[in-house]
């Protein structure tokens, strides 16, 4: 049983081999950018729109079942992607900081080239009001995930102590909402029932 991971996300990879499933990865080359500059809509619909289109653009060419999925922040009903630098992200933490912010998280699933599936995840982030000495700290240990991760953490790691509390599913928060893909799998040959 195996199905393809539409996506170059670290964390979706090591969250779907850490659950000992057989994949294979084979990135989409979608061009995000075009859909959300400028989007006015509902934010978690826009995040399933985005897996929807990394899953159908591999579909396409692909044989078999493939999985998209695409996270993104929002707060007071912004829409933020990931940060460009390590300063935009340091900015991004300053503003996010004594505040909550949301994960808004989509996943689909696609055969033949038609969306078979569907998932949308919400996780309310309530990020502590640390002092300017931790977030200076916290920058120059974060490294990579600065830039690589929606929020500019890794809550599996280091970024955990940015939150005072969390509300949704831990795996959402990664990137991958991992119990409702499971199902989803199952039911689809791709996973063991
Ligand atoms: N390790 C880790 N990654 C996180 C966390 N929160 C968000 N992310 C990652 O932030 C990224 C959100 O960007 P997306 O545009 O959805 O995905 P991507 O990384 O560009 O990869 P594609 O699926 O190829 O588009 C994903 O890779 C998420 O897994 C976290 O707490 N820990």
């Amino acid at each position: 049983m195996s199905f393809i991971l539409a996506s170059g996300s670290a964390s979706r990879r090591a969250i779907l081999e850490n659950a000992g499933l057989d994949f294979e990865i084979d990135p989409a080359d979608v061009d995000e950018d075009a859909l959300k500059t400028g989007y006015s809509g509902d934010i978690g619909a826009l995040a399933v729109r985005l897996g929807e289109e990394k899953a159908l653009a591999v579909s396409r060419r692909r044989e078999g079942l493939v999985l998209g999925a695409d996270q993104v922040l929002e707060f007071e009903g912004r829409l933020f992607d990931k940060a460009r630098s390590a300063e935009e992200a340091e900015a991004r933490l300053r503003e996010l900081r004594g505040r909550t912010h949301w994960l808004k998280g989509g996943v689909a699933a696609a055969v033949g080239g038609e969306i078979v599936w569907r998932h949308e995840s919400a996780c309310r982030m309530v990020m502590r009001d640390f002092s300017d000495a931790f977030l200076a700290d916290y920058v120059a240990r974060a490294g990579d995930m600065l830039t690589s991760s929606v929020g500019g953490y890794a809550y599996e790691g280091l970024g955990a102590q940015l939150f005072s509390e969390v509300e949704g599913d831990y795996f959402a928060v990664l990137g991958l909402p991992l119990l409702p893909v499971l199902g989803m799998l199952r039911d689809h040959g791709a996973a063991p029932a």
